[in-house]
């Protein structure tokens, strides 16, 4: 069945309007309690609950497939226990979560208030909404009246850092239950509490629930929930980056981190749903993983990521592999034989491998000539690239294609800061002004082509399946053979037979991508348009 296209709850058993869900997966519903246990027994048993929590002294409490899981199914779906806005960020509202604009006040720019706190939110109703009611209750009754005022589009406020923890808090009250699950999630308070950020936390959040609330928490459990958040919570974000925020999922929170991952989330409506699907089928007994860092990241930069964030060192296969599955991402050319080698295929030019990708100390050695180098001159180097590209003019793609020309000679066409680029240069040509599939010209699309077959090639290895990235690219790479086979045929360098077929194979690309991302928020639309689109020039009539 297909949980994505239905909207109005049926019933599993009947197909009537239905809401009882079940108790296990959460994922069906029935009309009544004859119906859910007809449906179990009908076969419902063997697709409920997916996964089970288990423990291991490696990977603490961990999620585990029950049974096999085919590629796209929902693993499960919940509801947030705890959301907030992130830790210090630019103002947003405090119930929907949507960045503020200022609106004129008199004779300056200021966002609306809420009328009794005096937090920046968008309107009367979100100042009203449920979860803003309690803190809102308890900063008025303290007479605390929020300072942020609208000073430039740019400015962040470090305020925003105690509303999460402290909606946590209030839950103690108000739902106790939901209080205890949060509590009892892995918070790695010890390896945080002595960081500059923690003592930035303790002086902005334990001075404020303490002394300005007066609510009757000791410092190390206003700290410990606050720790909870940075260790467990998802960065929940709209698609098109106007709702940022960071919610607890209780049971969700229990998936461990891999580098590649066998599951993908998304958030869905307004109470930011969590949503996890298979990208990959997994076998019974099989780890459930998300990533909790980015998959396009070199090794380093991974494991250093998860280290200072998540306080673990990851060892899994991939951060094991020094050729990270054959991508090389985090690896450089050798400098010494590399001018000496006329092959220029990934894997037969000298390249630069950690003799020990689990120690970050470890030295750097060429797999061709045996040359070494320290893994600081590794860092410095990655480091100085890295900012050289976060800093480059991103309003075209010269100096994206710049860049990946000038290192040549040492990034190879799949290290991680030439994937970045590349992943730029793609969003950039086909839809930029003056970048648009049709003002591309023919150099530039296939070339718009040769970057997606690139991204995919890496995709497929780090994040195999159904993820969100092969989806975007599949998407990408469609559209520009689309354009290619209509000036191919336009210009008679193909019969329309042969143009035919390309469109054919540009379909089943299509195909693919409406299959990942159908369940995207906002995507339904868009994808309908686009196979409504390409079946229309199959049909020959615009061809
Ligand atoms: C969101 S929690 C996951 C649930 C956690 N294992 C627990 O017992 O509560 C994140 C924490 O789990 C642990 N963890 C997650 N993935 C791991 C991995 N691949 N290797 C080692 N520890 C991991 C780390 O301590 C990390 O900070």
């Amino acid at each position: 069945m297909d949980f994505t296209t239905r909207e109005i709850p049926l019933c599993e058993v009947c197909q009537q309007p239905a809401r009882q869900t079940c108790g296990g997966c959460k994922l069906v519903y029935y009309c009544s309690r004859a119906h859910q246990k007809l449906g179990w027994k009908e076969g419902h048993k063997l697709k409920c609950c997916a996964y089970k929590i288990q423990y291991s002294e490696d990977f603490g409490r961990h999620m585990v497939a029950t049974r096999d899981i085919q590629q796209g199914e929902i693993i499960l779906r919940e509801k947030p226990a705890a959301i907030g806005p992130k830790i210090a960020c630019k103002p947003h509202c405090l119930s929907c979560g949507l960045k503020l604009e200022p609106i004129q006040k008199n004779d300056e720019l200021d966002f609306y208030k809420c009328s009794s706190c005096n937090w920046p939110m968008c309107s009367i109703d979100c100042e009203k909404a449920e979860v803003h009611r309690e803190e809102c209750k308890i900063m008025t009754k303290r007479n605390y009246k929020c300072e942020i005022k609208y000073e430039s589009a740019d400015k962040v406020e470090a305020a925003y850092c105690i509303i999460a923890p402290m909606r946590v808090l209030l839950m103690k009250q108000t739902n106790p239950r939901q209080f205890e699950n949060v509590m009892s999630l892995e918070s790695h308070l010890k390896d945080r509490i002595n960081t500059p950020l923690y003592l930035v936390i303790k002086a902005n959040l334990v001075t404020f629930i303490i002394q300005v609330l007066e609510l009757p928490f000791d410092e190390e459990t206003i700290l410990k929930v606050s720790s909870i958040f940075d260790t467990n919570s998802f960065d929940v974000r709209s698609p098109d980056g106007s709702k940022r925020l960071r919610a607890i999922y209780v049971t969700a929170s229990m998936m461990n981190h891999n580098c590649r991952p066998n599951t993908r989330h998304i958030y869905l409506g307004d109470d930011n749903n969590l949503t996890l699907i298979a990208t990959v089928p997994i076998s019974k007994g099989e780890m459930i993983t998300a990533t909790y860092t980015q998959s396009l990241y070199g090794t380093l930069d991974r494991r250093k990521h998860l280290k200072t964030y998540k306080c673990f060192d990851c060892e899994c296969e991939r951060c094991q592999d020094p050729t990270e599955f054959g991508t090389y991402l985090g690896n450089i050319y050798c400098s010494v034989c590399n001018g000496a080698s006329s092959d220029r295929t990934i894997g037969q030019r000298g390249m630069l491998v950690s003799t020990n990708p689990l120690d970050e100390t470890a030295s750097w050695k060429c797999e061709k000539c045996g040359y070494y180098i320290q893994s600081r001159q590794m860092f410095w180097g990655n480091n100085a690239l890295k900012q050289e590209l976060n800093t480059i003019n991103k309003s075209g793609p010269r100096c994206f294609e710049e860049f990946i020309d000038k290192y040549k000679a040492t990034l190879h066409p799949t290290n991680h800061l030439v994937i970045q680029a590349k992943l730029a240069l793609l969003q950039i040509y086909g839809n930029y002004e003056g970048y648009t599939l049709t003002e591309l010209p023919d150099y530039l699309l296939k070339r718009k082509i040769d970057l997606c077959h690139d991204l995919l090639e890496v995709a497929d290895k780090l994040e195999p399946g159904w993820s969100r990235f092969r989806g975007t690219v599949l998407l990408e790479l469609q559209a520009a053979m689309t354009m290619q086979t209509k000036r191919e045929f336009e210009d008679e360098k193909i019969t329309k037979s042969a143009a035919q077929e390309q469109l054919m194979e540009s379909m089943v690309l299509l195909q693919e991508a409406v299959n990942i991302l159908r369940i995207e928020p906002q995507m339904k639309t868009v994808l309908e348009t686009k196979v409504q689109e390409l079946s229309n020039l199959l049909d020959n009539t615009n061809l």
